[in-house]
């Protein structure tokens, strides 16, 4: 049976069903590291820097069994497992309208593909973003982070657990910072990861988000996150859904973007695309072919073959450049296929090792 809860956020009540959890769902604690004082690549500093985080699964004695995972644009440090409704109760109004099922429960959780019977499990709030760390959403004068500033802050949360080394994965967003943690922090670095990311943040991918900027400029977040809900999904997937009721399209990019204004932060939103718009991985090393030949890291990089923001061509070209491994998911659903095709994603990471 699920759970009738009722949230309110500014002017909204929102209406919702609280998952249960199946058979071996984890039930989370979320939690918040306060790190002190934090210099940026840029040279300005964050006072009191404030990090939001889960844990899932026992840190080793030896403590050499941690996974990173790097969540995307809008993800949150709710990757696993479904909040009780007291926990969830207790988040801040972002994290509650982002929900109580974690974005990435099918992957991770005991038995599964991270299995946390196995492996310690540690997934943070980016800074800048709205899910519980210190951001723009809640001090206008916060100042821009760079991609690289993230992974330094994943580092330093990483002290605060007394994790000296982990194996990094992420997609999108995740897929970029997991892949600038492996080459800022190679001793730190056991394997790597990365779904869905290009190591460079190309035109293409740029002019989406310039879009998606200029609408939430002018007032309107949730047209922003509807055209970029166009670049995360595939044609093949709109027709498998809506061939015969087609203004159910419509809709839905209604309801993604209604939604969206309750669950983020413009911003925050912001913020983060432009950290991604100037994701470079060669920046400061000699450039892209330099960087990625300096990769020491087993690695794998996946691909999605319907993917229209960051094709799978030009993740392959960067698993090559690296010389490492490379996978590739079959998906209708486009770029999102890295949160919604969980038995590939699943499957790829098991074949690699984890
Ligand atoms: C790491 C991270 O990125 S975490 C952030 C991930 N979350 C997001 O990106 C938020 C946007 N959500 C999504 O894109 C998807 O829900 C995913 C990627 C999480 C999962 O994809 P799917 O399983 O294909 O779900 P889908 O895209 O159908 O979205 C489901 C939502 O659309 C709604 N929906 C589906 N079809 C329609 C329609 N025709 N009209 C209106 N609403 C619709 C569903 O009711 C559901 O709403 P809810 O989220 O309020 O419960
Ligand atoms: N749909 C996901 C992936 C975007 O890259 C998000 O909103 O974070």
């Amino acid at each position: 049976m699920a759970t009738l809860v009722y949230e309110e956020i500014g002017e909204h009540e929102v209406r919702a069903l609280l998952p249960e959890p199946a058979a071996g769902d984890l039930r989370p604690r979320p939690r918040r590291a306060r790190l002190g004082r934090f210099t940026l690549e840029g040279g300005a500093s964050l006072p009191a820097l404030q990090l939001r985080y889960e844990t899932y699964g026992a840190l080793s004695p030896a403590r050499d069994n941690a996974v990173v995972v790097f969540h995307a644009l809008t993800g949150s440090a709710h990757a696993a497992g479904v909040y009780a409704a007291e926990t969830l109760a207790a988040l801040s109004p972002y994290e509650r309208a982002f929900g109580a099922r974690g974005w990435w429960n099918e992957v991770v959780g005991p038995g599964r593909a991270l299995d946390t019977g196995r492996y310690f499990v540690v997934s943070m709030n980016v800074p800048g973003s709205c899910y519980g760390s210190s951001g723009p959403h809640e001090d206008p004068g916060f100042p821009q982070l760079s991609l690289r500033d993230m992974v330094r802050a994943q580092a330093a949360l990483l002290d605060h657990l007394g994790v000296p080394a982990a194996r990094v994965v992420g997609g999108s967003m995740g897929g970029m910072l997991a892949l600038e943690f492996a080459l800022t922090f190679p001793e730190r670095t056991q394997a790597l990861a990365v779904f869905a990311a290009p190591a460079r943040q190309g035109p293409w991918a740029r002019a989406w988000q310039h879009l998606q900027r200029t609408a939430a400029r002018r007032g309107d977040l949730a047209l922003g996150r509807a055209l970029s809900m166009l670049s995360y999904r595939h044609p093949a997937g709109f027709e498998q859904r809506w061939a015969d009721d087609p203004v159910q399209a419509e809709r839905y990019l209604d309801h993604q973007g209604a939604k969206f204004t309750r669950r983020f932060s413009a911003a925050s939103y912001a913020l983060l695309t432009r950290a991604m718009d100037a994701h470079d991985v060669g920046r400061g090393r000699g450039g892209l072919e330099a960087a990625l030949a300096r990769l020491s890291a087993p690695a794998i990089f996946v691909g999605i073959d319907s993917d229209l923001l960051y094709p799978a061509a030009e993740v392959r070209r960067t698993a090559a450049a690296a010389r490492s491994e490379y996978a590739e998911i079959t998906s209708a659903h486009g770029h999102d296929g890295f949160l919604i095709e969980s038995d590939q994603v699943s499957r790829i990471l098991r074949a690699f090792g984890f």
